[in-house]
């Protein structure tokens, strides 16, 4: 199954990284977003790390420009009607991703691969939303994507040996190191790694320690390069809090339970990162 053009659904943050390393990569890319804005957010950001790979000597002037040429914007999903696979990472809900995958289900052509970059949805559940689960599949990037080697690559109920194989093929050539991951809450990334960011905000709300010192403790005494309250606000408290529900929802154990003090920095907008405020304030 031979894969030369991409659609990535999502502009932000792991969107637009996934576009940058396939377009590196010598795929030709369409980058989709609902708002024009987001696409060129999007784009500036892979601008900034292409040219800061140029003056590391990591790439040529020519090379960037060729990987910039291959990015094309789009603000609709019929777009999809001429690729090869898509890789969706918009944002991490259930509804939302149904309503893509039933109209890329329409829309793509038949041999096309429907991936998703869910963080913890299940993939079988996507996969429901259209008529060829046997193509659908999770390709899970870490963030930032540029700098992350790994891609956990998720099965669903019905996914094919051929599709596995295309998109393990795929990672490879994005100079990624796929891991094999059964359909199970968090697969096997964020199930480990949520819980401790859970517990870091469980930490701070009972006043055990002040922010910076907690993410001092596990920088200094477990060699982390972020603490967890730091990489909560890269990551996204949106996505940590929809996590957590969903390792709750998916294991009923009490022990996923996220954090009150999770659940009202979001309701209060202080999302980390992305918009300037969440456990730090950023300019
Ligand atoms: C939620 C999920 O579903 C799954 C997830 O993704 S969980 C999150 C997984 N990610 C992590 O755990 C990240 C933990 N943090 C880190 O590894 C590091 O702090 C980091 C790589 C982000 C930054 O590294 P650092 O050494 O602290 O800072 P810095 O020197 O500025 O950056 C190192 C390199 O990464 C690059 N980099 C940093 N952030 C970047 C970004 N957002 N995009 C592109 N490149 C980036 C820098 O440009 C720099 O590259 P050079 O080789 O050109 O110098
Ligand atoms: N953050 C992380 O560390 C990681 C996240 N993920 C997963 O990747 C996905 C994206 O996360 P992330 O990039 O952090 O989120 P962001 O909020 O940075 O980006 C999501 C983007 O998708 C757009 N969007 C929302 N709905 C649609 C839609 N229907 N069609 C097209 N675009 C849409 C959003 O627009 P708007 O802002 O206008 O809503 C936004 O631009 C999630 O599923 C998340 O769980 C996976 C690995 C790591």
């Amino acid at each position: 199954m031979a894969i030369q053009n991409v659609m990535v659904i999502g502009a932000g943050q792991m969107g637009s990284g996934i576009a940058q390393v396939c377009a590196q990569a010598g795929f030709n890319v369409k980058l989709n977003d609902m708002k024009k804005e987001a696409y060129e957010r999007g784009i500036a950001g892979i601008t900034k790390n292409l040219s800061r790979n140029v003056e590391k000597g990591r790439m040529t002037e020519e090379e960037k420009t060729e990987a910039l040429n291959r990015i094309t914007s789009s603000l609709d999903l019929q777009d999809a009607h001429d690729v090869d696979l898509v890789i969706e990472a918009a944002v991490e809900n259930m509804e939302v991703k149904h309503s893509i995958f039933k109209t890329l289900d329409e829309v793509a052509p038949k041999h096309a691969i429907l991936a998703t970059n869910t963080s913890s949805l299940p993939i079988t559940e996507i996969a429901a939303a259209t008529n060829r689960p046997a193509q659908v599949i999770g390709m899970h990037f870490m963030n930032p994507v540029p700098v992350m080697k790994l891609v956990e690559i998720i099965r669903g109920l019905a996914t094919t040996d051929e599709v596995y194989k295309a998109v393990e093929d795929m990672t490879v050539k994005l100079s990624k190191t796929p891991v094999e991951v059964e359909d199970f809450p968090g697969f096997v990334a964020n199930r480990i790694l949520m819980p401790m960011i859970n517990e870091a905000i469980f930490t701070l709300q009972e006043g055990v320690a002040s922010k910076e010192d907690i993410d001092e403790v596990m920088k200094l005494g477990m060699n982390h390069p972020m603490g967890p309250l730091q990489l909560a606000d890269f990551i996204g408290l949106d996505t940590c809090l929809y996590i957590m529900e969903i390792l709750h929802d998916g294991f009923g154990d009490s022990k996923y339970r996220p954090s009150p003090l999770l659940r009202k920095y979001v309701k209060a907008g202080w999302l980390g990162k992305k918009t300037g405020r969440g456990f730090y304030e950023y300019s």
